[in-house]
């Protein structure tokens, strides 16, 4: 990896607030100490986003990613995608926009697996605009699998200050979860999470907590069977490998502020169960990590809030710290190797 390369920034949905949180960052690059980002983005998409917002933001095209490192003091990077030629309308996610969002994506995994960028920070995306333009993936988390090739096991980690979790499934219907979930499946998902905080966030003996599936993690077996048919075997085999886990505890109580100083992070059967607390406890300082990947993604925790989209008001805490745990995660594989 090149030494301090850029962070390579998506552009995400361009009628979501992405392009006014990008700009919002780069106005607090100082204040915030942060490294040089580029945004990869049609440039016509940024500068309306700055006109729109009444802001007064240089942009500076820069023809490769090295150049964002001397041009991001003065200006914000943007490394030039293929317009779609489509209005943007901010609060109106468009499928029309797709070829953009995805080909910003792919661009900075390219850029990440060269080397040319340290890391990959996504702006939300519109997963319905990008369906029905024909994308198959349920969001970054498998497309980013799928780019860095076969074999690669993306797991969702969302963490603030004060929690951590990974939900064990992620994107699928709810009823679907019981079956999805194997002793396998958690097995795997339960190492890749152990090594990577170990190795990516320096945390020596990662403690994990695995939560049930059922109300009071099934109560022995009275209020569903899965903590004992697919849970505990799980937890059997981690333990036997030497690591640090607990569970499945009733999910209701693991998240207070006492049970939180028992682990590192919570592992939780299905999307909700997991991201529910940490938003909760923090929304805006939250963000989404993908572990398993060859390259360092992070991302905001929140989405593309085509609400408040175009009104001003949106708040680049999350990207922000998005920006700066893929930063320290750069500065340590570039000491460490990991
Ligand atoms: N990493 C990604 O690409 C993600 C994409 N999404 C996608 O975003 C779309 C919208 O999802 P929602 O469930 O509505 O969640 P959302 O996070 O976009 O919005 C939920 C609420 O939080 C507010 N909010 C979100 N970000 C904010 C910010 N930075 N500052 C101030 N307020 C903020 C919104 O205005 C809204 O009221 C969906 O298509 C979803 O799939 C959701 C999460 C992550
Ligand atoms: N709920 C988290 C989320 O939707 C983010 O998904 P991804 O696009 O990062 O895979």
């Amino acid at each position: 990896m090149t030494e301090r390369a850029p962070i390579a920034l998506t552009i995400g949905e361009p009628g979501g607030i992405g392009p006014e949180l990008a700009i919002k960052a780069w106005l607090r690059r100082t204040q915030d100490e942060l490294a040089p980002f580029c945004l990869i983005s049609p440039v016509s998409m940024i500068t309306q986003a700055i006109a729109r917002s009444g802001t007064d933001v240089p942009v500076r095209v820069i023809q490769t990613i090295d150049e964002a490192t001397s041009v991001f003091k003065d200006a914000l990077p943007v490394l030039e995608i293929a317009d779609s030629a489509t209005e943007v309308v901010s609060g109106v996610a468009s499928p029309k926009t797709a070829s953009v969002v995805i080909e910003s994506i792919t661009k900075a995994v390219e850029l990440a697996t060269l080397g040319k960028a340290s890391a990959v920070v996504t702006n939300p995306i519109q997963k319905s605009a990008l369906y029905e333009a024909g994308f198959r993936h349920p969001g970054h988390t498998e497309f980013l699998a799928e780019l860095a090739g076969p074999g690669t096991i993306p797991v969702m980690m969302l963490a603030n200050s004060k929690l951590r979790v990974v939900p064990l499934t992620i994107h699928i219907p709810l009823k679907d979860v019981p079956t999805q979930l194997t002793t396998e499946l958690i097995v795997e998902r339960c190492r890749i999470t152990h090594h990577s905080l170990q190795n990516a966030f320096g945390i020596a003996k990662p403690r994990l907590a695995i939560a049930g599936l059922n109300p009071h993690a099934g109560e022995d077996g009275t209020m569903g069977t899965e903590e004992k048919t697919i849970m505990a075997p799980a937890v059997k085999q981690l333990r036997d490998e030497g690591v640090d886990v607990i569970g499945p505890l009733p999910a209701d109580t693991m998240f207070h502020e006492e049970a939180r100083a028992n682990y590192d992070v919570a592992l939780c059967p299905y999307h909700d169960q997991a991201l529910i607390p940490v938003k909760t406890l923090d929304f805006h300082g939250g963000v989404n990590v993908t572990l398993g990947l060859p390259f360092i993604r992070t991302s905001p925790d929140h989405g593309t809030a085509l609400d408040i989209a175009g009104k001003g008001i949106a708040r680049p805490d999350s990207l922000i710290a998005a920006l700066k745990m893929a930063s320290e995660m750069a500065t340590k594989r570039l000491a460490t190797g990991a």
